[in-house]
């Protein structure tokens, strides 16, 4: 598990090592400067020349700093600054101070392509603004940047590309596309959310010396995981029956359409559950029992509402899975209030089920801490009534205020998934382009579903290890395939 910072955080904690703890800022900087020459360095060849652009920030105090190590290393090095010096921190000042005693060049208007070319540098560092960024970059920061971006050049950012937000990974404005990141103490949010990804390129995290007490001060409320993370999830006693892993209910499919009812239920098993029942119309018993002969299978028919098997269900079950290819209909809506009503124990609620809630406000009032909801971009747009380019320009803020106003955890899907639930944010890091093809939604689902019904995990947990081993069964997929051949069976089958 690794922890992922925004700027406020990011601030705090260094406030507390530099006022609290008596690091002196310059300290902290002189470590940070040195641990992105060491990265940078062990990926060039030979001694190119270097233009580091430095704004007028403590992000251009680093690379002020960088500069002079580059340059005490023999490195051809110039330094381009941009802004304006009469907003210098003291920091900068100092390190200005050196680099002018040292002699190293510097210059004040902005280096345009030409002169990248003329002067044949071949790796330019972006230290113009860092977590300190807090509006849309115009100016000579905008034409800076894109001096950097057209030269052909390898481009390390300091910190977070600049125009990037640390806290959502948006391009504020205009954004330095950088070749490497190298991140000081821990990674920033905004170059694990997209486009803030794309932009750091390879990301590097290095240590700077921000002590362990800075927690006492703020602890980080967002972390993401690695296939090494799974090894911490709750081991399987050797002495088990299929009781105990869980029951798990999956409701879905409509008539003649068992598709997202059969991926559901084929990832349940696979991610661990001890037994699967599928509740779904009677068209689909044949298919779903020839294709899946694992599966209990309950059905009912279309208009009749069996208020009896449904009790019998809900004591059979450890969580439920609602909404994969339930189709909308006065019969699934009846369901769904009815499991929202009565169902006691941990649910996943997706697709159609997701629809259903969002069209009908005292479903959402049933929502709370016994539920998992799985929406997809439209379908949280639907849930919040919010345009799509809304959700997009701060991801986690809208995953944030969801579970926090209705007490549940909330899985927003896309490229880059977040689980938000009480006071955390689980970013999803793994996964390729590959997955994003039908029925890939049904399999997280069911992954989910089995994390509940194993009754070890708290809503939070089950359904950010869900989202984990769903995105490395992707990557396994399109390991073997390749990402254009994975299909949602596919993922399903690798689930480990
Ligand atoms: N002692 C410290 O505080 C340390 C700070 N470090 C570095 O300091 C950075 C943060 O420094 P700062 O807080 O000084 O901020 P930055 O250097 O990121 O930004 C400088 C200033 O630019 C201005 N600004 C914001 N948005 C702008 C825009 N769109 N266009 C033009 N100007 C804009 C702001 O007034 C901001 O204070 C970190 O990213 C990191 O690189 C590291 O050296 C580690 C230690
Ligand atoms: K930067």
């Amino acid at each position: 598990m690794k922890y992922l910072v925004d700027s406020m955080e990011m601030r705090a904690m260094d406030r507390h090592s530099i006022d609290t703890i008596g690091i002196p800022s310059i300290v902290l900087m002189e470590r940070a400067a040195l641990s992105a020459v060491q990265e940078m360095k062990g990926r060039l060849i030979g001694r190119p020349s270097i233009l580091v652009f430095c704004g007028t920030g403590n992000n251009g105090a680093d690379g002020l700093a960088m500069a002079r190590m580059l340059t005490m290393d023999s490195y051809p090095c110039e330094i381009a600054v941009i802004g304006n010096v009469s907003h210098a921190t003291e920091e900068w000042k100092l390190q200005c101070h050196i680099c002018e005693q040292m002699k190293i060049p510097i210059r004040y208007d902005i280096p345009d392509r030409a002169y990248i070319i003329e002067n044949r540098f071949s790796v330019l560092v972006d230290a113009m603004l860092g977590t300190g960024l807090s509006r849309l970059v115009s100016g000579s920061y905008e034409q800076a940047i894109q001096a950097m971006n057209a030269a052909d050049t390898y481009r390390v950012a300091v910190d977070i590309p600049s125009g990037i937000s640390a806290d959502t990974g948006q391009v504020l404005g205009t954004a330095v596309r950088a070749d490497l990141t190298v991140c000081f103490q821990y990674r920033k949010l905004g170059t694990l959310l997209f486009p803030g990804r794309v932009c750091s390129g390879e990301v590097a995290v290095t240590d700077i010396g921000i002590t362990p007490q800075s927690f006492d001060a703020v602890s980080p409320k967002a972390f993401t995981m690695g296939p090494e993370d799974i090894a911490d999830l709750p081991a399987r006693p050797p002495r088990s029956h299929k009781g105990s892993f869980g029951h798990v209910l999956i409701m879905a499919g409509s008539r003649n359409m068992c598709g997202a009812a059969y991926l559901s239920a084929l990832a349940a098993y696979r991610a661990g559950a001890g037994l699967v029942r599928i509740y779904t119309p009677e068209e689909n018993r044949e298919i779903l029992q020839t294709r899946l002969p694992e599966a209990i299978l309950t059905t009912y028919t279309t208009g009749v509402f069996p208020v009896d098997t449904l009790q019998e269900l809900c004591k059979w079950a450890d969580a439920a899975v609602i909404g994969p290819g339930l189709g909308v209909s006065e019969d699934t809506r009846r369901l769904v209030s009815y499991m929202l009503q009565y169902g006691d124990f941990p649910m996943v609620l997706d697709a159609d089920a997701l629809n259903i809630i969002a069209a009908d406000e005292n479903l959402k009032q049933l929502l709370g801490k016994n539920h998992v909801l799985t929406p997809h971009m439209g379908e949280m747009s639907r849930l919040i009534a919010q345009p799509v380019s809304r959700i997009s320009v701060d991801m986690p803020a809208c995953a944030r205020s969801f579970s926090d106003r209705f007490g549940c955890v909330l899985v927003l899907k896309d490229a880059c998934t977040l689980v938000s639930g009480g006071d955390q944010l689980y970013v999803n890091a793994c996964g390729n382009s590959g997955m994003a093809t039908g029925g890939s939604g049904d399999v997280l689902s069911g992954v989910i579903g089995a994390l509940l019904a194993g009754g070890q995990l708290t809503g939070f947990e089950a359904a950010s290890y869900g989202v984990l081993m769903h995105a490395l069964a992707g990557d396994r997929a399109a390991e073997e395939l390749g990402e254009r051949a994975v299909m949602a069976s596919d993922i399903a089958r690798r689930i480990q």
